[in-house]
């Protein structure tokens, strides 16, 4: 075999496996890269109480050790952020960064499940943007997210998610995608790419049933296992965009509560 390609996420645990670091390592597999983790966050879901999310944050010094075992082997070739659940454990994802500035970072700056539209934890969510957005490649937020790290808010229009995209790139991001989704109106799928330059729009149609739980993190990840491979940033995005498509036309019903994406269906589609 060549090169191993090493791609590394610091990202929650989601039990029902279709977001957080069981997305991101099943993807970092589908792009043919070896995916490392570091464990931020567990989180469960309860079928007695609506799906209600609980997030129980691991020790910041246990992140921490995490990632100098994972770095005792040599630095990795990509790298994402994802749900990271308190302060100290975004001061030691940007330490981890700041420890390999030469390596291309996606930091998906996880404030909500699907669902839930109110922030997890606000101190958190502060801390991304002022300690993680300057030190990005790319920045994924989803529509509500752009509309928090912009201060622009409820975010409706096309024109609203440029705004946001250029305003998240004055926080210090090289690029933004600002994700529509499925929670932007109308039977489009649209995502703005930007460069600090350039809009470029991505758009599909929307699919229904949208089974898109992970979709998020699926997404961030597939962009991090193309840089990976050595792809530029806008092809990364570009590719992943058709990746978690095919994600979620793959993805299926788990219970009444969630539909998760598939991971592997942009495999099965070729
Ligand atoms: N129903 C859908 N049909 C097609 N694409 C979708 C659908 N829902 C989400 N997407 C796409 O999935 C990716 C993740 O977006 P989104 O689901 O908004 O993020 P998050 O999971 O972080 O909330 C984006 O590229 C978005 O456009
Ligand atoms: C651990 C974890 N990370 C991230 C997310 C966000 O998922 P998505 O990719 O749907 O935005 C979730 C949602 O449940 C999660 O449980
Ligand atoms: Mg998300």
């Amino acid at each position: 075999m060549s090169k191993i390609i090493k791609t590394l996420t610091i990202a929650g645990s989601d039990s029902s496996g279709g977001a957080g670091i069981q997305a991101d390592l099943k993807t970092f597999e589908e792009y043919g890269t070896y995916g490392f983790s570091a464990l931020t966050t567990i989180v469960t879901m309860d079928p007695d109480r609506g799906w209600h999310h609980n997030v129980y944050p691991i020790d910041a010094a246990i992140v921490a050790e995490q990632l100098k075992t994972i770095f005792a082997g040599g630095p990795v070739d990509a790298m994402k952020t994802g749900m990271l659940g308190s302060v100290e454990i975004v001061q030691v994802a940007e330490q981890a960064i700041k420890n390999n500035l030469q390596t291309n970072v996606v930091i998906d700056p996880v404030m909500v499940c699907k669902g839930e539209d109110e922030v997890l934890n606000p101190e958190s969510a502060n801390a991304i943007r002022d300690l993680l957005l300057p030190l990005a490649t790319v920045a994924t937020p989803n529509l509500f997210e752009a509309g928090v790290l912009s201060g622009l808010g409820k975010l409706t229009t096309l024109e609203e998610m440029k705004e946001a995209a250029r305003l998240i790139h004055q926080l210090g991001t090289k690029n933004v995608v600002v994700k529509g989704g499925k929670a932007l109106g109308g039977d489009k799928a649209i995502d703005i790419f930007f460069d600090g330059s350039e809009y470029t729009v991505l758009e599909t149609a929307k699919i229904e049933p949208a089974h898109n739980h992970g979709a998020g993190c699926t997404f961030a990840a597939a962009i991090t296992g193309g840089l990976a491979n050595g792809l530029s940033v806008k092809e990364s995005v570009v590719k992943a965009k058709d990746f978690v498509s095919a994600a979620i036309r793959n993805g299926y019903a788990f219970n009444q509560y969630v539909g998760p994406v598939f991971h592997g269906g942009y495999r099965l589609e070729k």
